[in-house]
């Protein structure tokens, strides 16, 4: 059947090679994660492409390019992707830009249909009128002010938001390491990028341009809530901006949390959620590569805390250093393929490698046993973001 051009730009892709392909595209910002891929009737994958995407597609020839209409249970995205299309029109029409050319520069496609909400500011993914080279983006650029004016604001009040971000994206490695946002706000003109939000009982302050905040771990925060810590020393070895710090200290009743932390931004939002939290007294921050703090803190921790992703494999031998001479509990956070396979074979390496740093420290005896693997969140396709809960201790003689 020949390709129609009325529904989405796809690229068709045989479902084995669907993940690489898959990536390629993410990486290169041709594929549109606004929208979800789908089985083509052929059976093939269908990965929907940007504008980008699509265009490049079109020059290169190199992919198998469909115009497929999008899968029914797009239908809540395509409905709010309508309301937010007529808010945004009217608005225009409102400024003085006749109601044809609104409808014809901002296309319902280009109009975002989710995004993420920190405190009172929304943050769009860089796609479609916030995509350069996307034409909707130029269309925006070109707005007379008072008319840019009336569309964000119409924007912003469909996402029930006072202020307007774009993401960035994580690309660089050194970025990645840092969890630095890449975000820009574009709306209001001027604003700046500081949030404050209480999620689950805790404070969180973050500046949304220069750290970045996972909303997708607020099920580990508030399992990490629920451990029994009374009297316990946690070191948490990547604290950010106090993600998992803070509900130690605020709801597990941590006697005192280490938290290491070596981005000057994450450590002035660090700071400012302590003490918003009014938990200083039973935090020590500190500074730095945690490398440097395995001396500092040797043998202190009742429980340690490994929350980087998708490795935090660098911290392990920290993690092991700074155990009480009894042991203690490790939670340790990996992407790991999903599988029952893949995760018992990830499983089996880390308690391997656990007990054999503990004996290169002179630990000699102790072992790892495996309390609970917590599946987190999908990372992405067959690939999960999982906590493995270890305790690591000597092993008792009867
Ligand atoms: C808590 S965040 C990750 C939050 C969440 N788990 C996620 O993946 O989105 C990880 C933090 O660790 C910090 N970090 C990474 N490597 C570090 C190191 N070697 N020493 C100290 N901090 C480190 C980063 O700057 C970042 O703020």
């Amino acid at each position: 059947m020949p390709p129609t051009t009325s529904g989405c730009a796809c690229a068709l892709v045989d479902p084995q090679a669907a993940e690489a392909l898959r990536r390629r595209l993410d990486d290169c910002g041709y594929l549109d994660t606004g929208r979800r891929a789908f089985r083509a009737e052929s059976g093939a994958v269908a990965l929907p492409l940007t504008a980008a995407g699509e265009a490049y597609a079109v020059q290169h020839g190199e992919l198998s390019l469909a115009f497929l209409p999008p899968p029914t249970t797009d239908r809540r995205t395509s409905d709010k992707r309508q309301r937010m299309h007529g808010r945004c029109v009217a608005a225009l029409e409102s400024s003085g830009l006749p109601r044809a050319d609104a409808a014809r520069l901002f296309p319902v496609q280009s109009l975002p249909s989710k995004w993420e909400k920190l405190g009172d500011v929304a943050l769009f993914a860089p796609r479609g009128m916030f995509e350069s080279g996307s034409g909707a983006a130029e269309a925006l650029a070109a707005l007379a002010p008072a008319a840019r004016e009336s569309l964000l604001a119409a924007l912003a009040a469909e996402a029930g938001a006072a202020r307007l971000g774009v993401q960035g994206r994580i690309g660089q490695v050194e970025e990645a390491l840092h969890r630095k946002s890449g975000a820009r706000l574009v709306w209001p003109p001027g604003a700046g990028g500081w949030v404050s939000f209480k999620e689950n009982g805790v404070l969180y302050g973050l500046d949304v341009c220069r750290s970045m905040f996972s909303s997708g771990n607020g099920t580990e925060k508030a399992r990490v809530g629920s451990f029994p810590c009374a009297g316990e020393t946690v070191v948490d070895l990547y604290a950010g901006i106090g993600y998992f710090t803070l509900p130690y200290l605020v709801h597990a009743g941590a006697a005192h949390v280490h938290a290491c932390e070596w981005d000057e931004d994450a450590l002035a939002a660090l700071s400012r959620n302590v003490a918003a939290n009014g938990v200083e007294r039973r935090c020590t921050v500190h500074a730095g590569d945690n490398v440097q703090a395995a001396a500092t803190l040797a043998g202190v921790a009742h429980r340690v805390n490994l929350g980087l992703i998708p490795s935090s494999e660098a911290g392990w031998p920290v993690a092991v250093a700074v155990l009480l001479p009894e042991g203690g509990t490790l939670h340790v956070h990996a992407c790991v393929g999903a599988g029952a396979s893949e995760e018992d074979a990830w499983g089996r390496a880390l308690l391997a490698r656990l007990e054999a740093l503990a004996a290169g420290m002179g630990r000699r005896g102790w072992a790892a046993r495996l309390l609970h693997l917590e599946r987190v969140k999908s990372y992405a396709p067959r690939l999960n973001h999982v906590v493995a809960d270890v305790r690591l201790a000597p092993v008792r003689v009867a």
